[in-house]
């Protein structure tokens, strides 16, 4: 489930098209960068511990996001790309320990997890977690107007509110019956999957973080679920995705891809990078810094 209630969730979101693919150029050895917007997200050295056992886990993350650009993150399992993801949303499991985070000119670190949400940052977790007794509708609807009040908008009406969401139902191609049963409950790993995409689609974000939307999904789910983010982008917006498979990656065409490796960013280039995971393994690219 997504803990966000993000910052630009408007009905009148025109459909959107995807920012113009910066040009990708070589500054030093193996590592490319794209000139893109003006910076989104600015992690610089970023550490965190587990709360409960005091074990360091994030050593040092660097990375810079800029609006409009599509970033993924790859990596061994255990490298600690979730739980950077989720510190960056202010996950309670975890304490930063140094290094700072900046959000849209704002220390990030700052803030409490819903001030995040509604400064426009966006997570889907991995295993979306069921709300008993919480209609889907009834969440979507609570989250998007709590939005709308943060904005200084007029709440919606349950008729507008119902025609924004079946138009948000249709981009992700849910039924809408999906509307009246509780978040989560019952549904399949694939269903949880597109409703995370459906809470982003309705709350908007400035950033959204998914991880690993990809498992578990069908080829059909991957591409209606690859085309709603392809929609729900605009050149403003910004994409960190966290995947293990090149299938979402030629969906959604990054514009940087990092390997993670032991709680850092151990490279960063294009989709190149791929090709080279995919031939020769994790270990053999984190080391070609
Ligand atoms: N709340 C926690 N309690 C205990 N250990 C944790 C916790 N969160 C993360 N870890 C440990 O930190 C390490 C990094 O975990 P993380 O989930 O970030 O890895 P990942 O790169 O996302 O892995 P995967 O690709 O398997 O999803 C793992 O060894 C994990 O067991």
């Amino acid at each position: 489930m997504a803990l966000s209630l993000p910052t630009h969730c408007s009905p009148t979101v025109a459909p959107l098209r995807r920012s113009p693919k910066p040009t990708l150029r070589r500054v030093n050895r193996r590592v490319c960068v794209a000139s893109g917007g003006s910076p989104l997200l600015q992690v610089n050295d970023l550490r965190a511990k587990i709360v409960e056992s005091n074990v360091e886990i994030l050593h040092g993350v660097n990375l810079t996001v800029n609006q409009g650009e599509v970033h993924a993150i790859m990596g061994k399992n255990g490298s600690g790309k979730s739980t950077f993801a989720k510190v960056l949303v202010g996950h309670p499991d975890y304490e930063v320990t140094g290094g700072s985070v900046v959000f849209k000119g704002e220390d990030l670190l700052e803030m409490e997890p819903e001030e995040r949400s509604l400064a426009g940052l966006f997570m889907s977790f991995q295993s979306p977690v069921e709300i008993p007794g919480v209609s889907n509708d009834e969440f979507l609807v609570m989250a998007y107007n709590a939005r709308r009040k943060k904005l200084g908008l007029p709440e919606l009406g349950p008729l507008e509110c119902f025609s924004y969401l079946m138009e948000k139902l249709e981009l992700v191609n849910m039924k809408p019956d999906f509307l009246n049963r509780n978040v989560n409950e019952g549904f399949s790993g694939g269903e949880r999957k597109r409703n995370e995409i459906l809470q982003l689609a309705v709350l908007g974000a400035d950033l959204a973080i998914l991880d690993e939307i990809d498992s578990g999904l069908d080829v059909d789910a991957l591409r209606d679920v690859a085309n709603a983010v392809h929609r729900i982008l605009t050149p403003e917006k910004s994409l960190l995705m966290i995947t293990h498979y090149r299938r979402i990656l030629d969906l959604l065409n990054p514009t940087h891809v990092h390997v993670m490796d032991k709680g850092k960013i151990a490279r960063t280039g294009d989709l190149s990078i791929v090709e080279a995971i995919e031939a020769d393994g994790y270990e053999t690219v984190s080391a070609l810094t």
